[in-house]
């Protein structure tokens, strides 16, 4: 997260869908509790529940759009250089396959095609998050979810149970991408 870059969400709950999100424009490596803002499915701040009432993410609408789809519990997002550089090389997603660290997706090594998906760049977080869900494949009792999304020529989204898993999501994505470009 150079500089402001990235943001943060944590799913606090669900009916009504609040979340808790990263303050837009700080540097998400200094934050403390008052750089906390509570949002709801829209991503707009709600007043009155503890939160920060500082402006939240500038992004914090495709957090809401990704906890409500997915169910995920925590999303991050970064500008990760790999998935800056695949989502340029690949607008229709990028295909993983054949690679030992697929597991830790929940996908197998072998036999298995993995696409994560890439929507074009905007600033209208319902646009980008209407594209979203018109590519998210929803899991099965064959197939894991894809926790991730690549937002093109911008960065990468990637969700779990909770941040810890969220964070692991992102890595091994990352990780995933780089090997993919480097294949390429
Ligand atoms: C300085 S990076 C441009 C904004 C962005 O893409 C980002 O991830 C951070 O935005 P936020 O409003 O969450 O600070
Ligand atoms: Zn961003």
């Amino acid at each position: 997260m150079p500089g402001t870059a990235g943001n943060l969400s944590v799913t606090l709950g669900r009916d009504p869908l609040r979340l808790a999100v990263t303050a837009s424009g700080l540097d998400k490596g200094e934050l403390t509790a008052s750089d906390i803002v509570i949002v709801d499915d829209a991503g707009e701040g709600v007043v009155g529940e503890g939160g920060s009432e500082q402006r939240p993410s500038a992004e914090a609408g495709l957090h809401a759009r990704i906890a409500a789809v997915t169910g995920a519990g925590a999303a991050i997002h970064v500008h990760a250089l790999a998935a800056v550089r695949a989502g340029h090389q690949w607008p229709g997603g990028v295909v993983l396959h054949d690679l030992e660290m697929l597991k830790g997706l929940g996908h197998r090594a072998h036999g298995e095609r993995v696409v994560i998906p890439v929507v074009p760049n905007g600033q209208d977080m319902r646009v980008l998050g209407d594209a979203f869900e018109r590519q998210y494949v929803r899991p099965t009792a064959s197939v894991a979810e894809v926790p991730a999304l690549i937002v093109a020529d911008h960065g990468i989204y990637a969700w779990g149970a909770d941040l810890r898993q969220a964070r692991w999501h992102l890595e091994l994505t990352e990780a995933l991408l780089q090997i993919a470009l480097s294949r390429a």
